[in-house]
């Protein structure tokens, strides 16, 4: 892995050969590289987290001029609890994993001494664009290598320093193993991102993972495939039947375990008809973990009956934007919905197709949900922070997609790969097929995989 300084197209012609070289690596060296990069970070932990704390440093002030949201600047801090053993855990996580390259997944007979196969194999090179998330690097690397990908990686701005730190370890790492350095290149500056975009000769798939504004820029600046990672303005809708205590569990664990998160909760749906008993203990849980909650009128009555003044005094008139409002902070939504056709609406206009939770205690109302939204999370008394690569068993995640082609939701080592089809025949000629007198019929014949 390296910063790369070299032109932009010559960078991704590196890339180029080298997912060529490890479209060809036994899985064997794939996962030595992973075990390497594990040894690397841990070694080199100390220094990683200086240069984190340097990034936090310029954050925090940025913050204090009201240059950067608190919601970004949580994502910064490589030493919150768990997350570098997480990074650590993830890598090692994904090496466990079962090798997704060359897997048959159809076989057929064409003729006798004619059989097709189609057989998986690692998109080629990937351009992956992500926030200021220092773990995305480690997270991305492995599943990049594990799936026989290269990639060009570029982060945010405010965690250069993290990033240029952890990609010199991986770099050290990689020098002791069959996968070329060219495999992994990060780049520091947004300059080069038009550059790249134009390189579809090389880029197989772009990866936008960050803003709707971001996604759109790169879909309206090239003409390399894209996977948009976009917005997640979630939601969590609590219908008549839910029972009260999961409602609180599930909508607390949505709103405010990671604020920043694209899979946090933003809005609250309330059936009417149980306003009074499910709202007021899920806003009094809210509230005492400080979360500043935008009701409309209806649920705002219900609340004024049900909590104490100094509680109903604080709470905000919502207005229409609020609902079309990624908060990515302490704030949530709330309205009141007839019925779980209104919620499904309301999720499916306002919503940014991410994640969408229903809490109830009816199949029916549950699995009408689930169809209804469109979404690449539909999840039934569950939290919307469920919607995650590790909690899904994928190891890590190079995102989560709200794509509708190729992969949807978190991405793991399936959404980076596609295929090939061989075809194994003894001097087959297409003019020996067809309808006419002596011609010969294909058989296609099914075969076991
Ligand atoms: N679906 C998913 O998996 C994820 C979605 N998100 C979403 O991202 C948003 C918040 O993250 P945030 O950091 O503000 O996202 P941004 O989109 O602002 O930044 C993400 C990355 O894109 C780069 N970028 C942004 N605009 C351009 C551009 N015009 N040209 C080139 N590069 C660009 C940034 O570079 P630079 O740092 O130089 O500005 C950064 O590296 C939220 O909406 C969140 O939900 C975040 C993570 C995961
Ligand atoms: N899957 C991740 C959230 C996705 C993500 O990266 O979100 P963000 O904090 O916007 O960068 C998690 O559950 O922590």
């Amino acid at each position: 892995m390296s910063v790369t300084n070299a032109l932009p197209a010559d960078a991704a012609s590196a890339a180029k050969a080298a997912s060529h070289a490890l479209a060809t690596l036994p899985a064997s060296s794939r996962d030595n590289a992973l075990t390497a990069i594990h040894a690397a970070l841990s070694e080199a932990k100390e220094e990683i987290l200086a240069a984190n704390a340097r990034d936090l440093a310029l954050a925090r002030k940025a913050a204090e001029n009201g240059e950067l949201s608190l919601s970004l600047l949580s994502r910064l801090d490589l030493g919150k609890k768990g997350k570098w053993e997480d990074m650590l855990s993830g890598i090692l996580d994904v090496r466990g994993l079962e090798d997704p390259v060359g897997k048959v997944t159809l076989r057929t007979r064409l003729d006798d001494g004619l059989d097709l196969e189609r057989v998986t194999c690692p998109i080629g090179v990937l351009l992956i664009i992500f926030e200021a998330r220092p773990e995305v690097i480690a997270n991305i690397a492995s599943l990049a290598i594990k799936s026989g990908n290269a990639a060009i990686l570029k982060g945010g701005k405010e965690s250069t320093e993290s990033f240029i730190a952890i990609s010199k370890a991986i770099s050290t790492a990689l020098a002791k193993t069959d996968v070329p350095n060219s495999a992994i290149q990060l780049v520091t500056t947004r300059d080069v991102i038009p550059q790249l975009l134009a390189l579809d000769q090389y880029i197989d798939l772009v990866i936008p993972r960050g803003s709707n504004d971001l996604v759109r820029f790169v879909k309206s600046n090239t003409k390399i495939p894209v996977l948009g990672h976009a917005d997640g303005l979630c939601a969590v809708y609590l219908e008549h039947t839910a029972d009260p205590e999961m409602a609180v569990k599930v909508v607390v664990d949505s709103k405010i375990t990671y604020p920043a998160a694209c899979n946090s909760a933003e809005t609250l749906l309330v059936d009417s008809s149980a306003l009074d008993v499910l709202l007021p203990p899920v806003a009094e849980a809210l509230l005492a973990k400080g979360v500043s909650l935008r009701c409309d009128a209806p649920s705002k009555a219900a609340l004024a009956t049900k909590l104490d003044a100094q509680l109903s005094a604080i709470l905000q008139d919502a207005d229409g934007i609020d609902y079309d409002t990624e908060h990515l902070s302490l704030v949530l939504a709330i309205k009141a919905v007839s019925n779980t056709s209104e919620a499904i609406s309301h999720i499916n206009k306002h919503g940014s197709h991410h994640t969408d939770v229903i809490v109830t205690s009816s199949t029916s109302a549950a699995e009408h949900f689930m169809a209804g939204v469109d979404s690449a999370g539909v999840f039934w008394n569950t939290s919307t922070r469920m919607a995650d690569g590790m909690r899904y068993g994928f190891g890590t995640e190079v995102g989560i997609s709200t794509n509708k082609i190729h992969a949807r939701g978190p991405v793991g080592l399936e959404g980076l790969m596609i295929y090939k089809y061989k075809i194994r025949g003894s001097g087959h000629v297409t003019a020996d097929y067809g309808e006419g007198e002596g011609q010969k019929r294909f058989k296609h014949k099914r075969l076991d995989l």
